[in-house]
């Protein structure tokens, strides 16, 4: 994974930091033992318990879980705009606590799915104006901003005033204020959230294209499986405040086992019986004639699983790939109990 630093963001929060020396070693956001309960007595919830994870440098996480499981208010807890009871949190090596300042110039946020964009302003100003917040000379940056408007689809809008848009491009400004800002580290809470498929996709394009080319770090809240799957090197799984599974998107889905759903009219008793001393059958639905079953193999065991049928001469009438999809995976590790996440 590459550690390389945005260009433009080369020295944010001072070249002559102290903390420089660590920046290429140190994870983009490192979280230890992060704790966070609104309110007290029985009414108490504790909406992050005890959470530690790292994130390096360049990556894609992306933080799962069910409504109320804590996502927010972990990213809240990380950024600052929330006060955690207890724990730790640095940005790129700096310690929150003891350089608030210094750690914060490498973030950026957009939380919700929306972001205090100035209506007033044009599309293109708003990028300029959150540019020179960050730190950054809009100036250097403009082949960049006009390069995220068009990948955007929003440079036939760049010079429109931002309240004359609609909600889901409004959104986009915000999504490309907070890329355009030159930040090393970005938090995006429900990024594609009332975006349509056409720019849900290009957000997708554009996240991966800014982590592999600038180094940029991404850490996104999101209940959208294809956008995790498609954008996240990592998922976190969180659950009434913990986490319960931090791995790949591959290792999760388990990509290295496959279901394969067969439908044949050979498929009579004695079949199904051999096929499943040698195979992990998973399901068996007798049809007027035949059998539709399910099977669970590796790459290995699906070649023989064929060689098997085609010995026996077993036609097939429908052959589907029914692999669990991350929002099963989601569901089996986090319950699908709507009342989850109420903290104890
Ligand atoms: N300001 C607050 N005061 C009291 N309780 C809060 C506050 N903010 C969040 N909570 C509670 O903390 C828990 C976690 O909420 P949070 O918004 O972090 O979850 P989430 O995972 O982001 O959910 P969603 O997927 O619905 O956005 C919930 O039980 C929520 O009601």
């Amino acid at each position: 994974m590459t550690t390389r630093h945005r260009e433009d963001a080369r020295g944010r929060g001072g070249s002559s930091s102290p903390h420089a020396e660590h920046d290429d070693v140190a994870p983009a956001v490192a979280v230890d033992g992060l704790y966070k309960r609104f309110g007290s007595g029985p009414d108490a919830v504790t909406a992050v318990d005890g959470v530690s994870f790292a994130v390096e440098q360049g990556s894609v996480v992306g933080l799962l879980g069910p409504n109320g499981a804590g996502k927010t208010t972990l990213i809240k807890s990380i950024i600052g705009t929330v006060l955690p009871d207890a724990g730790a949190v640095r940005i790129m090596g700096v310690d929150v606590r003891e350089a608030p300042r210094e750690a914060y110039a490498h973030v950026d946020a957009m939380l919700e799915g929306a972001r205090n964009d100035y209506w007033r302003l044009t599309v293109r100003e708003n990028l300029r104006y959150f540019a020179t917040v960050g730190g950054v000379d809009p100036d250097s940056v403009a082949t960049r901003h006009d390069r995220l408007l068009d990948r955007l689809d929003l440079a036939a809008k760049a010079d429109e005033p931002v309240r004359n848009l609609s909600r889901g491009m409004k959104q986009k400004v915000s999504l490309a204020s907070v890329l355009a800002g030159g930040a090393d580290v970005v938090f995006l809470d429900e990024p594609t959230l009332g975006l349509d498929v056409a720019s849900a996709r290009t957000f997708r394009a554009e996240i991966r294209r800014l982590a592999a080319e600038t180094g940029l770090t991404v850490v996104l809240s999101s209940h959208d499986m294809e956008v995790v799957e498609a954008v996240c090197d990592r998922v976190i799984v969180v659950a009434d405040g913990r986490i319960v599974a931090d791995d790949t998107v591959d290792a999760l889905l388990r990509a290295d086992e496959h279901t394969l759903r067969l439908t044949s009219p050979a498929f009579d008793a004695d079949v199904v019986t051999s096929l499943r001393e040698r195979f992990t059958v998973t399901d068996v639905e007798r049809l007027d004639r035949g059998a539709r079953i399910e099977v669970t193999a590796d790459t290995d065991g699906l070649y023989a699983l064929m060689d098997a049928l085609r010995r026996r001469d077993v036609p097939l009438t429908e052959v589907r790939s029914v692999d669990p999809g991350l929002d099963d995976v989601l569901l089996d590790l986090t319950g699908d109990d709507p009342g989850r996440g109420t903290g104890e």
